[in-house]
């Protein structure tokens, strides 16, 4: 279980004062996929730093597991937009995968058996041996997720992970993920900017205001859980859903101009 419970965060530097989150409280259940969309500039990456323990809030606070967050938790991974910054270009693939592992103090059997289970899980057994910038941006966005899924966090957060990668790149690592998900039973918290994509991909929808940030709604996606890219798109349901987020979004924006 996962709660964030009053959170607030002012940065205060140099003279500028940003309430970046207002006042912000949801949870996700263990093994729940949720989505977190908003406005740009709304704090989101700001509400996973917090949950990651990266930064500490300005008031409120974040449970994970039982444990009030005051540094990275336990069994926790997170998986960023910009993965030619979070790959180490002078290691190999396997060796970017496996360095979570060694840092953990896991065995080099165990470590090996985690870092072909995670390849072979994002179908990048064929390049384990590459170096990242030989890869394209959408394989070095899996060996990304390869990493965080060695790991074997029980909670995965994931800040826009696909925003930098092609449309048909991007189609094929959301069904990627869903599918890992399904596979690991891992609590995600997924944050996009791309309304179907939260609808396409979560079992709820939370959709947060303009800064300082509440939470506007906390949607259910009462799709089924077996999704494809034609047929749930396609679905009626679906584009009420996102027809939902949409009209959530724009209100925001609008409150902020
Ligand atoms: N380190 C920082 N110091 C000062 N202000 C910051 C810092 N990081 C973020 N902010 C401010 O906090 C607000 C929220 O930023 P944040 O990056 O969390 O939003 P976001 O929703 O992730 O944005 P986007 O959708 O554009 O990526 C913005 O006004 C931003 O300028």
């Amino acid at each position: 279980m996962l709660t964030v419970n009053g959170l607030s965060k002012t940065y205060d530097a140099k003279g500028r004062h940003v309430e970046a989150i207002g006042d912000v409280s949801f949870s996700v259940a263990d093994g729940e996929f949720v989505c977190v969309v908003g406005p740009s500039g709304c704090g989101k990456t700001t509400l996973l730093r917090c949950i990651a323990g990266l930064l500490p809030p300005t008031s409120g606070e974040i449970v994970v597991e039982g444990k009030v967050v005051d540094g990275p938790p336990d069994g926790l991974a997170v998986v960023f937009q910009e993965y030619g910054r979070s790959l180490f270009p002078w290691l190999r693939v396997r060796d970017n995968v496996d360095l979570p592992l060694r840092a953990a103090g896991t065995g080099k059997a165990k470590r090996r058996e985690l870092v072909t289970g995670a390849l072979d899980a994002v179908g990048l057994s064929d390049a384990h041996a590459a170096y990242p910038w030989q890869l394209s941006g959408g394989m070095q966005q899996r060996v990304a997720i390869a990493r965080a899924i060695a790991y074997q966090p029980r909670v995965l957060l994931m800040d826009e992970p696909f925003a930098a990668v092609d449309a048909q790149t991007r189609a094929d690592l959301e069904d990627l993920l869903r599918s890992v998900w399904q596979r690991l039973g891992v609590t995600l918290l997924f944050v996009t900017h791309d309304i179907d994509e939260s609808v396409y991909l979560g079992q709820r929808v939370v959709m947060l205001s303009s800064s300082p940030t509440t939470v506007a709604e906390d949607l259910a996606i009462d799709l089924p859980a077996e999704r494809d890219q034609l047929g749930t798109r396609a679905d009626p349901r679906f584009t009420e859903l996102r027809g939902q987020v949409y009209a959530q979004i724009q209100k925001a924006k609008q409150e902020r101009t």
